[in-house]
């Protein structure tokens, strides 16, 4: 089955978020508006039973694309489409009802969940909020049993009455995944998930994400730093950086065979025990580009990677790289493309 073949759940079009800049005294004397260039035209398409990962480093945009996706903040301009369906809500019914279908789980749980409610208190307002607490006392009781269940916090009784600070990092985030169950939701937005939880426990909160996407058919967005991991876990890999997209495609080929020179940057800089034997073949730092992320007020023209890039051209500090569509090998590698002007046909490489 390729990508293709699934039910498409959410997607953004041409997603753009500008913020303003607070104006300083000298600024008051011009009419000049600065804004910060967060996220610019995010084309990016979720579907039933399939995790994307947007991958990028500190303040590239992932978290401000997961906002808007679950209709947090206002866009400056492009589309969410929800089953085709243009949508945008601004809080009340229409928020819930959105909410109820597009989830976010948070990367610090411990911020996330109330510290003076039990478990009990955060599973009885999701499910009560959305309409699936019962008609019962026993029925609301046997669902939050079944949401624990889910997210494996067995035996259910010996979580339902505890406190956040009397879990560990990986059972609240467990918790926080069941409050986003609760909904029954269509879409998962996971900002980071795992990040804040000790390494040791990072892998079982992956795979009970894993395991709930198989068994609910649940469209996952999986943001995050580490590209090793969304080879691990994300069926398909897009590549953000100082808000643009760069790359994406199917996991296994973005992070073995990455085109786009930020992403070889960011492989290299995180090395993956896989390509350990392919160690002695990275280059020295000064022949992979270095420096750091630009200002996303003043972002670059052209390519925004282009100051870094030891491929850059005259070209590309001038003109935006479209997407370029990369020659698949067979049929797991359809649909890989790269931004950037060494994929232009007849480009020297
Ligand atoms: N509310 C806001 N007002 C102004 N600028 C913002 C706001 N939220 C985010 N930004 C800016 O937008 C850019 C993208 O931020 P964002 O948090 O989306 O990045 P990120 O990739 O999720 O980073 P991190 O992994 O550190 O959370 C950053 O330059 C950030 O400073």
């Amino acid at each position: 089955m390729t990508v293709t073949d699934t039910e498409v759940v959410l997607e953004a079009d041409g997603l753009t978020k500008h913020f303003p800049v607070r104006r300083g005294v000298r600024d008051l004397l011009t009419r000049e508006r600065k804004v910060v260039h967060a996220v610019d035209d995010i084309r990016l398409t979720l579907r039933r039973g399939r995790v994307t990962a947007l991958v990028g480093e500190s303040g590239s945009g992932k978290s401000t694309v997961a906002r808007l996706l679950a209709q947090l903040y206002g866009r400056t301009s492009g589309d969410i489409r929800l089953h085709g369906d243009s949508v945008t809500v601004k809080g009340g019914r229409k928020f819930r009802a959105y909410c109820r279908r597009v989830q976010m789980i948070f990367q610090d749980p411990f911020a996330s969940l109330n510290p003076t409610h039990t478990v009990r208190y955060h599973l009885t307002r999701a499910l009560k909020i959305h309409g699936r607490s019962g008609d019962t006392a026993a029925e609301l009781e046997a669902n939050l049993r079944d949401l624990l269940l889910r997210v494996q916090l067995t035996p259910p009784e010996r979580y339902l009455d505890k406190f956040p600070h009397e879990l560990s990092g990986g059972q609240r985030q467990r918790v926080s995944i069941a409050r986003a169950l609760g909904a029954d939701p269509e879409a998962l937005l996971a900002d980071e998930p795992v990040s804040m939880l000790d390494v040791s426990i990072r892998l079982g909160v992956l795979n009970l994400l894993r395991d709930l996407k198989e068994r609910l058919n649940l469209a996952i967005l999986y943001i995050t730093h580490d590209i090793a991991s969304a080879r691990y876990f994300a069926d398909e890999t897009l590549v953000m950086y100082a808000g643009r997209m760069v790359e994406g495609g199917d996991s296994e080929t973005v992070t073995q065979n990455p085109a786009h020179p930020y992403t070889r940057l960011l492989i290299e800089s995180a090395p993956d025990p896989d390509r350990l034997d392919r160690v002695g073949d990275l280059q020295p730092p000064e022949e992979r580009g270095t420096g750091e992320p630009p200002s996303l007020i003043a972002p670059p023209t052209g390519c925004r990677f282009h100051p870094r890039c030891v491929h850059a051209m005259p070209k590309c500090s001038t003109d935006l790289p479209p997407r370029f569509e990369l020659p698949a090998n067979d049929d797991s590698n359809r649909g890989h493309w790269a931004a950037c002007w060494l994929y232009e046909e007849g480009a020297a490489k």
